[in-house]
């Protein structure tokens, strides 16, 4: 894994944009991962300028976000389908039928899981950005996760209902199930860009750097992938050892 450490979450998501907009450049028909919470959004707003200043086209690109919340339809303001309309998609000239999200609001979650690892499985991942959660749970795959899991259905951790609930009224608005893919999904990116900001992260990318790799922290896996930056701010990794 290299690690790349930057002064602050502002740096942190300009560098990450910078990183995106060179494969982008390298390949217009690039298919990205995509990660939705706290961490990218300020990525996306520098993606979204960038496009504004310098017209760098997504018209060929394909995306794949990482999960959705189960029950919410895409209109629901707390979807990450309205998350990504509204942070990236809607500002860039994307084909909004080349980004794909899980369908929160299917009657058949199971078919829909099936249905989407089956996708990415047909058409493959170049570049997947991925954020970390305080317990290590990488899209919504929680600790105790097998490491071969393929696009399911999760009951969120009482500590993610937690940390999500910012984005919320109230915590019991906080959905309780959600559609991830799984980490061998994660796992088969050709590459995986992971961006971490915050004090709140630095016990998790500590136990990432200097851990085990071990399915009770769900992270750890990604020291198996031969191809992972990590790009860190002061506040998540400083007074760290980071070589790895
Ligand atoms: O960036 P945040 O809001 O801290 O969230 C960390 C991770 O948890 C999730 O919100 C759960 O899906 C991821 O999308 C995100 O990468």
């Amino acid at each position: 894994m290299k690690i790349i450490e930057v002064n602050d979450y502002q740096q942190m998501s300009q560098v990450a944009a910078e990183y995106i907009l060179k494969k982008v450049t390298d390949n217009p028909a690039i298919h990205l991962g995509l990660a939705t919470g706290g961490t990218p959004s300020e990525m996306y707003k520098n993606l979204i300028e960038d496009h504004k200043q310098n017209g760098t086209s997504y018209e060929h690109v394909t995306t794949f976000n990482l999960d959705e919340y189960i029950g919410v339809s895409g209109e629901n303001p707390n979807s990450y389908r309205y998350y990504m309309d509204n942070h990236l998609f809607n500002h860039i000239n994307i084909d909004k039928r080349k980004t794909h999200i899980p369908l929160g609001n299917t009657t058949d979650s199971q078919a829909e899981c099936n249905r989407y690892e089956q996708l990415i499985n047909e058409n493959g991942i170049d570049l997947q950005v991925l954020g970390i959660g305080q317990n290590g749970h990488i899209g919504f795959n929680e600790p105790g996760t097998s490491f071969s899991s393929k696009t399911h259905v999760v009951t969120l951790a009482p500590s993610t209902i937690q940390a999500n609930a910012r984005f919320f009224k109230t915590i019991e608005e906080v959905p309780t199930k959600a559609i991830t893919m799984g980490i061998s999904t994660i796992m088969k990116s050709k590459e995986i860009l992971l961006l971490v900001s915050g004090e709140s992260k630095k016990d998790a990318v500590n136990k990432l750097i200097n851990g085990e790799i071990d399915e009770k922290f769900p992270a750890s896996v990604l020291k198996n992938h031969p191809y992972v930056t990590i790009i860190a701010d002061k506040a998540a990794v400083s007074g760290m050892k980071t070589t790895c």
